[in-house]
């Protein structure tokens, strides 16, 4: 199975498709800690990422922000004493879309390094 993370994302237009249920299944079992929520009919991937201080905590959110900057593909990202959480949907459709996933893969890796 290729790494997710690297994957780059396709242009998503309008009228794309969202992932299926079997799908998301699948790519959420390469995505350890995330998990699908609803909110206001729309559903979205995410992870609650601990920091030690708010500092560490801001520091990642701006990383992830030039991740998303570079892929033309943006979260939500709340910064808290503590922990980042990053949000993942796709706008256009208004639901998940693969790019979601390998964007996520990508937060995770740059957690990693
Ligand atoms: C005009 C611009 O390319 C689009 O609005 C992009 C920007 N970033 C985006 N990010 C996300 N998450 N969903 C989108 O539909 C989206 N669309």
């Amino acid at each position: 199975m290729k790494d997710l993370a690297t994957e780059t994302c396709d242009a998503c237009r309008a009228g794309a498709p969202t992932v299926n249920q079997q799908d998301q299944v699948e790519l959420l079992a390469q995505l350890p800690e995330w998990h699908i929520t609803e909110r206001d009919g729309v559903d979205q991937l995410e992870k609650v990422y601990p920091f030690p201080d708010f500092s560490k905590a801001l520091d990642f959110a701006n990383a992830v922000g030039e991740l998303a900057e570079g892929s033309n593909h943006h979260p939500a990202i709340l910064v808290e004493w503590g922990k980042t959480t990053v949000t993942w949907w796709t706008h256009k459709i208004r639901g998940l879309h693969r790019n979601d996933f390998i964007m996520a893969a990508k937060t995770d890796y740059l957690h990693s390094k």
